[in-house]
This record gives structure tokens, C-alpha cells and sequence, in this order.
């Protein structure tokens, strides 16, 4: 696995954090979860927003890997670094119905498979679960699928009814799921806190307490 990230603001953490600038939070993530799932991983760094540096960086490692993994740069911004790379390969650009993980890219660089995930770090941790770490356990049996589980509400939520959900939450010793955390994709804290992810289906605007709901053990 080649993994990468985009952005002017990012910085590897350890270093000065000037006004503007964040740490990068995708790589680790990623990396981290990607180890966890049993892949080798080959962790590329952070690609400053300028034309050719994403695919220099890229090709420097294309040779050594099977699939390429990278985070932000693929929405509507003035200069999305991915998307504007991609425009010369096998690369598709679209927006799936799911909050958050929204933008999203899937094809070939040079030949190899390149998934694009949103930069939000909430969002691109979900993109991973729900779309690579499935295809990994039916492909390879590793690691074997997260386990579901079905469980009550601790209190009412609402979600936008055109969007499959995936909510941060915490399944409690009376066996029920308290949210964690809102529904902004830059949540960390809660991400970090949380231990089951909560599936909310498209087509339900509410549901109340009580209301059992499918959690994803992560
Ligand atoms: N016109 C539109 N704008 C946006 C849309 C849309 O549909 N139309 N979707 C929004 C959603 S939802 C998401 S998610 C983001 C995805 O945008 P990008 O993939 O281009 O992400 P960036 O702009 O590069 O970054 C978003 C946000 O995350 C921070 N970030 C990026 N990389 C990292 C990292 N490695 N570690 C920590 N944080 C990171 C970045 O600073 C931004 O704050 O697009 C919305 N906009
Ligand atoms: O859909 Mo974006 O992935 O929420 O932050």
C-alpha cells in the first residue's frame, strides 16, 4: 500500500506549528489501520499543493506497490491537488451518498489502483472502513470482517435522509449506543473515544431513543 496526503496546511507532527498549519492526522489513521488489517504499508508523507509533485511522488514508489491510498484534495476547493492530478488518468470523481466520506475517487494510476478519500481525517478513517477494509477481508480473509451488532439507542438522533449515516459511538454496559461526539467529519476526540461506529440508512430522517440500530465494533 502507498499511502499519501495533500495540503499546504499539513504538517508531519513534530514540527512547528505556525498559525494556519494542522498536524496530519490521515496518514496515521490510515497507516495505523492498515497495519491493524494486516497490509504492508508504504507511508509516502504529505504532498504540497503544487502541480506535478503528487504524481513525482507517487511514481518514485509506484513500482513496490499494489494499491495507492490518498486523502483530501478531491472536492470542489480552487486547487484540489488530487482531482487535478488525476485528470490525465483512469481516475472517476463522484460524490456517494454517505455523511461523511462524501467525495470520493476510484480508478488506475499508471496502472495501479488509486482510491481518493475526502481530507476531512473522520472522513477519510470511514471511506477506509466502508470501502477498502470489506473488499480486504473478502479478498483475503484479513481481517476478518468488523463485528455487527444490533443495539438501542440511548437517546433520539436525527440524519440527513438522503445519506447512509455512519455516526461515532459508544456501546454502554447496559448495552445500549450513545452518540459520540456531533457529526462534523474533523472530530477526532470522539473518533478517538468512540468504540462502535453507528449505521443510520438512507431513507430515516429520525429515530428514537430506543430505536435499534446496526454498530460495527471498531
Ligand atoms: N464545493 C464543495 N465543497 C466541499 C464538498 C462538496 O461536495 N462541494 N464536500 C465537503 C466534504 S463533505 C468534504 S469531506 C471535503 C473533502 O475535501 P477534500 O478531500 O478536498 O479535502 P481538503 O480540502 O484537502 O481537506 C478538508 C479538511 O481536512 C483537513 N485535512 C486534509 N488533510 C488532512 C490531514 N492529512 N490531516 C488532518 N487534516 C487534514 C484540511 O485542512 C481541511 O480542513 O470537502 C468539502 N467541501
Ligand atoms: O462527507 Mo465530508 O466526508 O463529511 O466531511
Amino acid at each position: 500500500m502507498l499511502l499519501a496526503t495533500t495540503g499546504d496546511e499539513v504538517l508531519e507532527p513534530g514540527e512547528n506549528l505556525a498559525p494556519g498549519k494542522i498536524y496530519d492526522a490521515n496518514n496515521t489513521l490510515l497507516e495505523s489501520s492498515m497495519l491493524q488489517a494486516g497490509l504492508t504499508v508504504i507511508r509516502a508523507g504529505i504532498v504540497k499543493d503544487e502541480p506535478g509533485a503528487l504524481s513525482k511522488l507517487l511514481r518514485s514508489h509506484a513500482a513496490h506497490v499494489d494499491l495507492i491510498v490518498t486523502s483530501g484534495g478531491v472536492s470542489n476547493g480552487a486547487y484540489e491537488p488530487v482531482r487535478q492530478t488525476m485528470v490525465d488518468h483512469d481516475v472517476e470523481f463522484s460524490h456517494v451518498a454517505i455523511q461523511p466520506g462524501g467525495p470520493q475517487g476510484v480508478g488506475t494510476f499508471d496502472g495501479i489502483p488509486i482510491l481518493a478519500f475526502p481530507g476531512n481525517p473522520v472522513s477519510c478513517l470511514i471511506s477506509f472502513e466502508m470501502f477498502l477494509r470489506p473488499l480486504l477481508s473478502e479478498m483475503f480473509a484479513a481481517p476478518t470482517p468488523r463485528l455487527s451488532l444490533h443495539a438501542p439507542l440511548s437517546h433520539p438522533l436525527t440524519s440527513p435522509t438522503k445519506k447512509h449515516q455512519v455516526r461515532r459511538g459508544v456501546l454502554l454496559p447496559n448495552g445500549t449506543v450513545r452518540l459520540e461526539g456531533g457529526e462534523g467529519s474533523h472530530l477526532l476526540g470522539a473518533l478517538a473515544r468512540a468504540n462502535v461506529l453507528v449505521h443510520i440508512p438512507e431513507g430515516i430522517s429520525e429515530l428514537a431513543e430506543g430505536s435499534k440500530v446496526e454498530v460495527w465494533a471498531v
